[in-house]
């Protein structure tokens, strides 16, 4: 669905490059994470990807298209809900998504439809000026989805909005992703990445480091901890011990086998954990 090769790009072209010979394939279906702490260059790919930035160096193909011969077609494939996307203030919400469904040459999706989907029924007559940040942020996410798109980009689609609604969010993203729809997802919220996500990109400094799903991930370089809770003389004492270094397993034998056993854990390592092992940076 989506297939990026060679991808470079220098905002002042002057050697500099914000984006290094990045390549990687989004498949049908799937639900990909770009991750990367900010400045890494997620949005300065994710603007080439969907043609809000000119291509300099390397192919992408978008949907079937080449982005180098871009066809107006191509947007009725494609849903983009980003943090900066303009809604209009003086519009109510109701005519902020009939006005932007008719951008379209394909058959739209009802507004006050949508509008209840993401939690906003009832408001569909107030202006989208009068929104709060979280209200504009649904508001701009039911309107990615109004031409029912093929291949859907999503930036930080959960940030800033408080739990009920983030799940609410979720849910819709793993409905969407269900029904058949590819997702881009752009963030550098780890748990979401993991929740949601079929592979991860870690993007650092404009270079892609690693691609691979979160489970492999944690497989291959997550710990394998257990934290052991037992009692030693009347106090409850915890521990954590590696299930690989033999020294670790000895004294978890020993602690199993000489004390009372309150609780016993195995623990992952997060994602974030991770990436920071293989970038050396953090998420921030
Ligand atoms: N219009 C621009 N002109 C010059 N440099 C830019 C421009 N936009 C972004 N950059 C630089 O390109 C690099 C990558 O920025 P980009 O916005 O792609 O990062 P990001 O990973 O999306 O960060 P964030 O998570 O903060 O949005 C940064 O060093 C940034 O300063």
């Amino acid at each position: 669905m989506i297939s990026v090769k060679n991808l470079s790009h220098s905002y002042n072209k002057d050697g500099k490059f914000q984006v290094k010979d990045v390549s990687f394939e989004v498949k049908k279906g799937e639900i990909f994470g770009f991750l990367g702490p900010s400045g890494a260059g997620k949005s300065t790919v994710q603007n080439i990807l969907t043609g809000l930035l000119q291509l300099q160096n390397g192919e992408v193909k978008i949907a079937d298209y080449d982005v180098k011969n871009p066809s107006k077609k191509r947007f009725n494939k494609i849903g983009m809900s980003f943090e900066q996307s303009n809604i209009y203030s003086k519009l109510t919400a109701k005519e902020n998504l009939d006005f932007y469904g008719k951008l379209f040459d394909v058959s739209t999706v009802d507004s006050k439809e949508l509008l209840q989907l993401v939690g906003l029924q009832g408001k569909e007559d107030k202006k989208a000026g009068e929104f709060s940040k979280g209200m504009k942020h649904r508001l701009t996410f039911a309107r990615s989805m109004i031409n029912n798109p093929e291949l859907w980009f999503l930036d930080e689609p959960t940030t800033g909005l408080d739990p009920s609604i983030a799940a609410d969010i979720k849910n819709i993203i793993k409905e969407k992703n269900d029904e058949g729809v590819t997702i881009f997802l752009t963030t550098h919220n780890m748990f979401i990445a993991d929740e949601l996500c079929d592979r991860v990109a870690f993007i650092v400094d404009g270079e892609i480091k690693l691609i691979d799903s979160p489970e492999n991930l944690k497989l291959q370089y997550g710990e394998k901890l257990v934290e052991v809770e037992y009692i030693e003389n009347n106090e409850t004492k915890k521990e954590t011990y590696s299930t690989v270094l033999p020294e670790d397993k000895e004294a978890l034998e020993k602690v199993i086998r000489d004390h009372e056993i309150q609780t016993m854990h195995t623990k992952e390592a997060t994602l974030e954990e991770i990436f920071i092992k293989v970038t050396g940076r953090g998420l921030v």
